[in-house]
């Protein structure tokens, strides 16, 4: 059988600082599928983002492991893109430039399959005709937009998306969510996906992962019973209504 995209098995981290010691994670095991998309739900500092990091070989597990397709992961790779809550563009580079950047830092210079990758990356997130613009001339919804385009730029086969709409309006929001579910169908991907929206984790995922309170662990790992294709009317289906409700009263009984 071949191996999970992600594999975490019985991982502990903790920090040690000048101000004391945090255990943020204490015994996480759980996997994720190629082109799976997994979100993650739990309390305020319960390790989210630092699984995260572990993933992306940002940071070192303190014990136990964690494998990206078998391998345990050592080094930054750069076959993982990353979306963060805010879109961190250059904000004297167009956004042509921005999302050809990881190409840029990583080779020193941008190929013309990369400028015409990102220009069908701009088109697929819905920002063709804005290539020469600023950042500062768009608005938080499209530079969001921009942070995915750059992150697919290099076609990492794994994307990890740390509340990537958190800091949008509501509106915004759901829009950016259907968008995904069209990207993905368009061009599959192994996604972890973390969120404080349980309605956004019922609509978007194949599987909903619930974290204790730190140290954070996996207190229950949900599949969302829902097929795809989805779109605006899978937000009305009762199952995602009901998973949404079961998630919510979860998280407030037993994740605090
Ligand atoms: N580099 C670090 N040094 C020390 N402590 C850290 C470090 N990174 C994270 N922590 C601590 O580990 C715990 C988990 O942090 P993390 O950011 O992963 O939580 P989170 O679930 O993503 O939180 P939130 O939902 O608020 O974004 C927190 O207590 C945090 O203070």
């Amino acid at each position: 059988m071949a191996s999970p995209a992600i594999r975490f098995d019985t991982l502990g981290q903790v920090f040690d600082t000048r101000s004391g010691r945090t255990e943020a994670l204490r015994d996480v095991s759980f996997e994720v599928a190629r082109h799976e998309f997994v979100a993650i739900l739990g309390p305020s500092g319960c390790g989210k983002s630092t699984l995260l990091r572990l993933i992306a070989g940002l940071l070192r597990p303190t014990s136990g492991s964690v494998e990206v397709f078998g391998l345990q992961v050592g080094e930054p790779r750069d076959d993982i893109g990353i979306v963060f809550q805010k879109p961190t563009l250059l904000p004297w580079a167009t956004v042509e430039d921005n999302v050809v950047f990881p190409a840029r830092h990583k080779r020193g210079r941008v190929s013309p399959e990369e400028r015409e990758r990102a220009a069908a990356l701009l088109r697929m997130v819905g920002l063709e005709g804005f290539a020469k613009r600023l950042p500062d001339e768009l608005s938080g919804g499209m530079q969001q937009r921009v942070g995915i385009a750059r992150a697919l730029l290099m076609d990492p086969d794994i994307l990890l998306m740390d509340e990537p709409f958190s800091a949008l309006d509501a509106l915004t929001r759901e829009v950016m969510g259907f968008d995904l579910l069209r990207i993905f169908a368009e061009r599959p991907k192994t996604v972890v996906f973390i969120t404080h929206s349980v309605s956004e984790a019922a609509l978007l995922a194949d599987r909903v992962l619930v974290m204790t309170g730190r140290p954070g662990s996996v207190l229950t790992d949900v599949v969302v019973p829902v097929g795809r294709p989805r779109g605006p009317e899978t937000a009305n289906e009762k199952a995602i209504h009901d998973l949404s409700a079961y998630l919510r009263s979860f998280l407030l009984q037993k994740a605090a």
